[in-house]
């Protein structure tokens, strides 16, 4: 039975994330992490949730702390910590701030806890995977992103209200950044099993629109209600599950890349789809159409150099 450590538990998305990731059968100790001064917001959340496992009759063991000394013996460390976007800002506008925050955090969890899994919220989600994975020292299949799983998700959304089926029925795929860049992968996009591309209906499919409005769902819904938490906790959650579960999906997150998409984007930590289970996340090695490789060759090239810029800087200030 495992243990996951969620830092960042005071935010919005770490504090819901809480709350699915108690549902996964394999769970049996969440620990909620905070900045030292939040305690009694700690101890309230803790108190909330104890109230709502009761209820639920959940039986799991949920305690918080400020000290990420405590994450030693974690199997999953999520985190969340970090400043979020306001509407009008765009995810790569947090970098800066957020990679002293991540490096500094991710050094001491590659002390601490050095063979758990880390898994990335923080945003820009890319950048910040390839700064966690560096700093911590960890394996590359340790340390990933949730990269582009949540907008694949609002992609199989979208793709399941026009065709009025379950979403069970879809199969998608985005890849490359968790930003403007991303790349839908039509061509790996099934429904009921059935490529896409071959339905008669597919010249009707408002394409261009579905992917416009993935881009913007992020900022869409911070616009009206100040964060993204519903969609991102349950994604998160996913990930949580299938890694502990042992579970064997294909799903796309943030991972460090060699040559598995065409050879493109060796050291750059993107979104790609991956093989995860107890032993991390692998990406897998595909093929794809050749507008697509354009995309996100173009995709990898902004993480890369945003990357680079943000090492550069985090090195000047050692
Ligand atoms: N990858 C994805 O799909 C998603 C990423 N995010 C990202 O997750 C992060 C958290 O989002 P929210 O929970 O909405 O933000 P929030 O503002 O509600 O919470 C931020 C958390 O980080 C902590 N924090 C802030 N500054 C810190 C510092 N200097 N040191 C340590 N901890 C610090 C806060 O105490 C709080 O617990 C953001 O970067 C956001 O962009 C959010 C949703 C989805
Ligand atoms: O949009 C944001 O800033 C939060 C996020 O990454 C998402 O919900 O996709």
């Amino acid at each position: 039975m495992s243990r996951v450590a969620i830092i960042g538990a005071t935010g919005s998305v770490g504090c819901f994330a809480a709350h699915p990731i108690s549902e996964i059968p394999y769970v049996k100790e969440i620990l909620l992490v905070g900045r030292p001064g939040r305690e009694n917001l700690l101890e309230g959340i803790t108190r909330d949730f104890k109230d709502s496992y009761a209820a639920r009759g959940t039986d799991v063991a949920l305690e918080w702390t400020t000290d990420l000394k405590d994450l030693a013996g974690s199997d999953v460390i999520v985190y969340t910590a970090g400043v979020a976007r306001k509407s009008g800002e765009d995810r790569m506008d947090l970098a800066v701030k957020n990679a002293g925050i991540v490096a500094e955090a991710a050094t001491t969890i590659g002390e601490i806890a050095p063979s758990a899994h880390l898994f990335m919220i923080t945003n820009p989600v890319d950048v910040m995977t390839a700064v966690a994975l560096k700093y911590s020292g960890m394996k590359q299949k340790q340390v990933f992103g949730l990269g582009t799983h949540l907008d694949s998700m609002r992609l199989k959304s979208l793709i399941a209200a026009y065709f009025k089926v379950h979403v069970s029925e879809v199969h998608t795929r985005i890849i490359g950044e968790h930003g403007a860049s991303m790349v839908p992968l039509w061509s790996a996009t099934t429904l009921g099993g059935i490529r896409i591309c071959n339905l008669p209906t597919f010249s009707d499919l408002p394409v261009d629109r579905m992917i416009e409005s993935v881009i913007q769902g992020g900022e869409m819904i911070i616009k009206y209600k100040g964060s993204t938490v519903y969609g991102p906790g349950e994604a998160i959650a996913t990930l949580v599950r299938t890694v502990l579960g042992n579970e064997n999906r294909i799903l796309t997150v943030s991972t460090y890349l060699k040559s598995e998409v065409h050879n493109i984007g060796k050291g750059v930590c993107i979104g790609v789809p991956a093989l995860v289970n107890r032993s991390g996340v692998t990406p897998i090695p595909i093929t794809i159409e050749p507008d697509e490789v354009k995309a996100f060759q173009t995709s990898v090239e902004k993480i890369r150099m945003n990357t680079d810029l943000i090492f550069d800087r985090l090195e000047k200030e050692e």
